[in-house]
């Protein structure tokens, strides 16, 4: 038998598996899952093992050079995720792959300290007259395996007592892996659950039935409203995974994994929580795998990539907002973590949970009308707490009578309502910064971003920065146009609603939680726990407000600008909107005194704000539906983009034609929308046209997109020119 070697150059031309001969010395250690050196062409590349099979010609066969770690890095069903994927997204095996294990590949590997144990002796020695040795020994009675230095500061005794016990052969000294505990800091408080109510044990006992079955994937749909209690049937249903010997995995936006969300999680299960976000240092993440490998660690919770933590038997697969757009991956390979999380549960025959309180159409519709899904829903709050009630403000009333500030009369008297009553307040703006569009009076220019089409976004500290490449640059006093002392800062971020609120209440406290604020590690804790805390009583930020806060003293929540997000070029700019409102709605009235919301918009009888505020999900749903229906866009039909780069606008644009032509050539059943600029027509000094692809079957699209692709290596017209495909976008953008 000859090994079958992926080689790990991320090219479509060699997707394919290369057979080798596996030396004596390093028989039966090659396995699959094992990553290797290999002779290729004139160099030597690193390569995976997936199978072992008889070579065609095994006389002109190579062997394998060298095995580059001691156990194999994935398992069955991550590889077979892995060809799914490549075939799915049309992405290089090997990318797939490396997605899966690259905590692996980041760190040589554990590092080893000594730790000491307490020799066997046949009878406990005699400290009657050494106190300082008599302190170490029943300190490393109760925790042996601490290293030199912890065990003298444990003893409160000089590291040179410690020595003098190994001397004596009191102590032995051994070997162990260190582990980087990233939640080391945090209190781990076991906390208790509270007794369910009626639909939680409806929705519970579920996926508890499910659990105990036999057989395929079976997926539900909790659809709970805010402040329902989704969590804690989350919970249950891991618990009831462990008990049963299967391993859990919890997903969670990577915005939503804030620290109070790890608290929960390690309260209620202890160490066998494996937590893995994008702050860990490669060596905590590291450990963390190997925790999920050796199976000390039963659950895992974490942002999207944790669908590829190592689990052997993963039996229950939970994401918590999945209508979240950040579960997809904008860079290759392109994946969407909910996609995945199906198809894996397939693989391991696992039970799924979709949950949200603003569920994306497309796992919706699957719920509904004889879907594949099962449909939990939870309709009340918990403790029989009403929602919110939501009133509109019109912004163009409140700019025919005079009022040009970011506060309508009615959210100021609300505010100051709130103030006088010691209740909380949250304000929502999703933009950053203090100004979003710099511009001349005089003569009109935009201060752009050199590098990107886009403006620049002023902020505090006297700069101006892009939000898409982190350019940033001293703002200027004059036009640099024309000269003209008369630059415009309009557009308003947090920074300003910050400003203004200090101006019109100079009484209150105010924080901000935005990415500007959180920067340093730790910064999230401090803001949320000090507005939980009572600290504060307004709370600004963008998004990460919107998401998760359970905060009982907050009793208004307004939302500045509702038009943000309506009016992007993107067919999922009505959805998006009605989630956001939804969701950062939901953060008012979580406790006994009751809640309002205020949301300001110039679109006031858009149905993604009334739905909004009637907490009419149904509503929106079917008036969503039925345009999608009406314009072919998904869940009706299934979309691709291919979007193009480079450096020169016009090869760009004939790149995109030539693509056009091919998916053209290809004589399937696709639309074809495009090619045209994208929306962002520049991003760090790139140029961006896209194709979008339409069809009514996957399949299909796939392979017009495949056709084009091949067409496109084919040429080497384009060598300039990247194309990129985004199978199921989620951005347009
Ligand atoms: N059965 C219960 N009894 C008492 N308190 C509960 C119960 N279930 C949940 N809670 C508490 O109710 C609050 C709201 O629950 P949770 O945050 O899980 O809601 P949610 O459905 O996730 O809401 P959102 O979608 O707004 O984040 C939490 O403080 C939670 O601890
Ligand atoms: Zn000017
Ligand atoms: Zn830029």
């Amino acid at each position: 038998m000859h090994a079958e070697v992926l080689v790990s150059l991320a090219l479509r031309q060699v997707d394919k598996v290369f057979h080798y001969n596996v030396p004596s010395s390093l028989a039966g250690k090659v396995q699959v899952g094992s990553r290797v050196l290999v002779p290729f062409g004139r160099r030597k590349v690193e390569g995976y093992v997936v199978g072992f099979s008889p070579a065609p010609n095994p006389a002109d066969l190579k062997d394998v050079a060298a095995l580059l770690d001691e156990g194999p890095l994935f398992t069955p069903h991550q590889l077979a995720l892995a060809r799914w994927m490549a075939a799915y997204y049309l992405c290089p095996t090997v990318k797939a792959l490396r997605a899966m294990i690259w905590p692996l590949l980041q760190v040589k590997g554990p590092k080893k300290v000594r730790g000491l144990w307490p020799a066997a002796c046949c009878e406990a020695p005699d400290f009657r007259r050494a106190p300082k040795s008599a302190a170490v020994w029943q300190v490393i009675q109760a925790r042996p395996g601490l290293s030199r230095k912890e065990l003298a500061e444990a003893a409160g005794v000089s590291p040179r007592v410690v020595d003098a016990m190994v001397a004596r052969g009191l102590l032995r000294s051994e070997e162990r892996i260190e582990s980087r505990d990233p939640c080391q800091d945090l209190p781990e408080k076991r906390i208790k659950p509270p007794v369910l109510h009626g639909e939680q044990i409806r929705a519970v006992s579920k996926i508890i039935e499910a659990l105990d079955q036999k057989g395929g994937r079976q997926v539900f749909l909790l659809h709970g409203v805010t402040g329902s209690g989704k969590t804690e049937v989350y919970l249950h249903a891991i618990a009831a995974a462990l008990a049963r010997g299967k391993q859990a995995m919890m997903l969670v936006p990577e915005i939503a994994l804030t620290p109070q969300m790890i608290d929960i999680f390690r309260g209620r299960f202890g160490r066998q929580v494996a937590v893995l976000h994008s702050r860990l240092s490669d060596g905590e993440r590291y450990d963390e795998y190997q925790r999920l490998r050796t199976g000390e660690a039963g659950v895992v919770l974490g942002a999207r990539s944790a669908i590829f933590a190592p689990l052997e038997q993963p039996g229950l697969i939970i994401l918590d907002e999945e209508h979240e757009p950040s579960y997809k991956q904008e860079e290759s390979p392109r994946y969407h973590a909910r996609t995945v999380a199906l198809r894996l549960a397939g693989y391991a025959g696992a039970v799924v949970v979709l949950g949200s309180a603003t569920p994306s159409l497309e796992s919706y519709c699957q719920a509904v009308g004889g879907g594949a899904y099962h449909l939990l829903e939870l309709t009340r709050r918990v403790g029989e707490l009403p929602l919110p009630s939501v009133r509109l403000v019109d912004l163009r009333r409140e700019l025919q009578e005079g009022n040009k500030g970011i506060f309508s009369r009615d959210l100021q008297e609300a505010i100051a309502r709130r103030l006088s009553r010691r209740e909380q307040v949250i304000l929502f703006l999703n933009r950053r910064g203090y100004s979003t569009l710099v511009v001349c009076r005089e003569c009109g220019l935009v201060l752009k971003c050199p590098h990107c089409d886009i403006s620049l976004t002023y902020h505090v500290s006297g700069r101006l920065r892009c939000h898409y490449c982190n350019y940033s640059v001293l703002a200027p006093s004059l036009c640099p146009g024309c000269g003209s002392r008369h630059v415009a800062y309009l557009g308003m971020g947090t920074q300003k609603v910050e400003q203004e609120i200090r101006r019109l209440f100079p009484t209150a406290r105010v924080l901000r939680l935005d990415s500007d604020t959180v920067g340093r590690r730790g910064a999230h804790r401090e803001i949320v726990d000090s507005f939980r805390e009572g600290e504060a009583d307004i709370l600004i930020g963008t998004q990460m407000v919107a998401k998760g806060l359970d905060i009982p003293g907050v009793t208004l929540v307004g939302v500045i600008n509702a038009d943000i997000s309506l009016y992007m070029p993107d067919f999922r700019a009505s959805e998006r909107t009605f989630q956001l409102l939804t969701q950062v709605a939901g953060r008012s009235g979580r406790g006994e005194q009751g809640g309002e919301v205020l949301i300001q918009t110039y679109s006031p009888d858009h149905y993604a704000v009334t739905c909004a505020q009637n907490h009419d999900y149904q509503g929106f749903y079917r008036r969503e539906m039925a345009l999608r229906r009406t314009l072919g866009y998904p869940p009706y039909t299934h979309l691709a983009r291919l979007l193009v780069t480079g450096r020169m606008e016009k090869e760009v644009q004939e790149a995109a034609d030539f693509l056009a032509q091919a998916v053209h050539a290809a004589g399937v059943p696709v639309e074809l929308l495009g090619p045209a600029p994208a929306p962002l027509t520049r991003i760090k000094d790139r140029y961006r046209w896209h194709l979008v692809l339409k069809a009514s079957a996957q399949g299909v699209l796939r392979e017009a997109a495949t056709a084009a692709l091949d067409g496109f290596s084919g040429t080497g017209r384009y060598r300039r020119v990247q194309v990129s495909v985004d199978i199921a976008p989620q951005s347009m953008m």
